[in-house]
């Protein structure tokens, strides 16, 4: 009956993802129908959304349900929904191409190995696709609301599908799956039915399979009437978040989860509010244990699905949540807001803003409680630690809150891992200690090695160990927690007063008997130096570069040229180590020549130490040079 018959390609990535797919996606084949329900929820969410402005859309048909359907002779199954259904646009667009955004970069990363794929690929959500994991051929009959003319789609799940323009009697979408030799076994009402209580239940629209009427017939001397088949709904199909909290399992709300997250994995934790009062909302919201897989992209999409009074408005409302949360997943379901609100009234809208701030305390709320449980906090934070590490720039009002979440890599543990929060480094400072101090490096060995942390060693003082991209960013905008600076131990003085009248006496001596050595360094180094110091941070190296307590931290100008932007020059403040051995060699030094040669390799040193790169390197390399020459000699 199709005419006109069209083949089409898949594009590249949905034809790698068909192949894994089917070769990866063994495991936990059962959740293909989980995947189809969802995806015909969403379809009825959508067109109830629609008919909001437009209810000649229902055409006489307001009853949204799913309905699954087998033919054992034919050895299909048939998932059918009267939803917003697909033009031949649409079809075309969806169920050929994928539309995330990073798609290839995804795809590069795959490894070839089977177990591991099927990992990744859950984490990327693979939705209608799905269909082949038990499935050798797949039609899709589709007519949208308010079109006339119905589309086929067809496929093998080879490379490519066909489309064809048919007729179709109402609204919706019809997927068919012609199983697989091996996966007859969900031709079976029994399982069908089991699988959709545990996958589906909290679907908001009835889930139904045909019921089979029986005969009249005779028991116990009654005659028992004939009863007519009909369809039934076999699961609960109402809103989960409507539901009060004690009717609801962990395994129901883990369901949930997925249908709205498209994860495949279960979330971490989630809380669940109904607020009543001057606003009225519902709240489900939810902290995934794995990050997307396009978490970190500029254009990612995430947010909020927003209900208003229990309809759909829309997916992905980010206006709910700050940046810097954006890894939430969930629903808010307000009856504040108007039926007819769209993105762009959501924007400068009172309602949003005030649920804003109260989505944000609850999120930061659930992390709190979530840090109580360490190993579970551990999984959040190697996800999503970065994220939450933009909040201080991002969120003035909660930084005191956000400051609490983050973790670190300190001194005191020998591990790279950020386990160590303020909270806990200021419960272990010294006596007489009031500043937290931090030193911010290309890399945790690079920081962890850093001259700049030896005194603090040998004073016991810990100190957190930051190398992250983002660290530089927030410390910049963290200046102080609990009332204690965050001072950063390349930078100014490190304020280590606590000296005795003795040790003070004794370093005010040590600077007026090495003035002429430090004049001498000054003079050799000219413009290359600020000013030279006598170091009160070092015991195993010669020398360090400091920035001035006001100037741009190494990391910073590194960031900023990262960016393409051009960083002011920052002339460096040169510390000695009097205790070294060269620095008291050089001292002694009498030849002008060679002590401006040694100044300057030291100098050339203690900034490669400091910033990972010299300005010229070759310049360094022949003063090392003529140096061991002369040593030689
Ligand atoms: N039953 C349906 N009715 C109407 N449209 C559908 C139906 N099934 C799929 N679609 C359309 O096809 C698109 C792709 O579906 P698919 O399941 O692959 O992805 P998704 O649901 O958007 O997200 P995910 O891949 O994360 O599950 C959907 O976004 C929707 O537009």
């Amino acid at each position: 009956m199709s005419v006109q018959q069209e083949t089409h390609g898949f594009q590249t990535e949905v034809a790698q993802l068909l192949k894994l797919v089917t070769h990866s996606l063994y495991s936990n084949k059962e959740i293909f129908l989980r995947e189809l329900v969802s995806n015909a929820a969403d379809a009825a969410d959508k067109l109830r959304y629609k008919a909001l402005s437009n209810a000649d859309l229902y055409q006489g048909d307001g009853e949204l349900r799913v309905r699954l359907s087998v033919d054992k002779d034919a050895g299909t199954l048939t998932i059918s929904d009267n939803g917003i259904g697909m033009t031949k646009d649409d079809v075309i667009n969806h169920l050929g191409t994928i539309a995330k955004s990073g798609t290839a970069e995804f795809f590069s990363h795959l490894s070839g190995d089977a177990a591991k794929d099927s990992q990744l690929i859950g984490q990327f959500g693979v939705g209608f696709y799905s269909a082949f994991i038990v499935a050798d051929k797949v039609t899709v009959n589709t007519r949208a609301a308010g079109e006339a003319q119905a589309v086929q789609w067809e496929s093998n799940g080879e490379g490519q599908f066909t489309t064809a323009e048919i007729e179709k009697a109402g609204r919706g979408t019809d997927i068919i799956l012609h199983l697989n030799e091996d996966e007859q076994e969900y031709l079976d009402d029994y399982r069908l039915k089991a699988i959709v209580s545990k996958y589906s239940d909290h679907i908001s629209i009835p889930v139904e399979m045909w019921q089979e009427g029986e005969a009249e017939r005779e028991q116990e001397g009654e005659t028992i009437p004939a009863t007519e088949g009909k369809w039934e709904s076999v699961n609960k199909a109402t809103a989960l978040w409507t539901q009060s909290k004690s009717d609801i399992s962990d395994e129901q709300y883990q369901e949930f989860y997925k249908h709205v997250s498209h994860d495949w994995e279960d979330a971490l934790s989630w809380s669940h509010n109904k607020v009543e009062g001057k606003q009225e909302y519902t709240s489900l919201l939810y902290i995934p244990a794995k990050a997307p897989f396009d978490m970190w992209n500029r254009d990612n999409k995430h947010g909020l699905k927003l209900y208003v009074q229990r309809v759909f408005i829309m997916d992905e409302a980010e206006q709910f949540l700050p940046q810097y949360l954006r890894f939430v997943k969930g629903l808010i379901d307000s009856n504040d807001l108007p039926l007819n609100v769209s993105r762009e009234l959501l924007q400068d809208n009172k309602v949003t803003q005030s649920l804003r701030t109260a989505l944000t305390k609850r999120v930061l709320g659930m992390l709190d409680k979530l840090a109580k449980d360490e190993d579970k906090y551990n999984t959040f934070w190697s996800q999503f630690g970065n994220a939450l590490k933009e909040g201080p720039a991002e969120d003035m009002a909660n930084k005191e809150k956000i400051a609490k979440l983050l973790r670190f890599a300190s001194t005191h543990n020998d591990s790279s891992a950020e386990t160590v929060g303020l909270t806990q480094y200021i419960e272990r400072m010294k006596e007489g200690q009031d500043k937290i101090y931090y030193i911010v490096a290309d890399s945790y060995n690079a920081a962890k090695n850093s001259p700049h942390l030896e005194l603090l060693k040998k004073k016991g003082i810990e100190t957190l160990l930051l190398s992250e991209r983002i660290d530089e960013w927030l410390v910049s905008h963290l200046t102080e927690f609990d009332g204690k600076q965050l001072v950063s131990v390349t930078k100014g003085d490190l304020g280590l007063d606590d000296l005795s009248d003795e040790e003070k006496a004794e370093q005010d001596k040590q600077a007026e008997e090495n003035k002429p050595l430090l004049e001498r360094f000054q003079t050799t180094l000219g413009a290359k130096v600020k000013e030279v110091k006598i170091s009160q941070r070092l015991t195993d190296s010669p020398a360090c570069i400091v920035a001035g307590e006001h100037d741009m931290s190494s990391q910073m100008v590194k960031m900023m040229e990262a960016m393409g932007q051009e960083a002011p020059e920052q002339t460096p403040v040169f510390e000695l180590n009097l205790e070294h051995p060269l620095v008291q060699k050089l001292a002694d030094e009498q030849d002008e020549a060679r002590f401006d040669q040694w100044a300057n390799l030291l100098l050339s040193q203690a900034t490669l130490a400091e910033r990972g790169s010299l300005k010229d390197p070759s310049e360094f390399v022949a003063q090392l040079n003529t140096l061991l020459l002369d040593l030689s000699k």
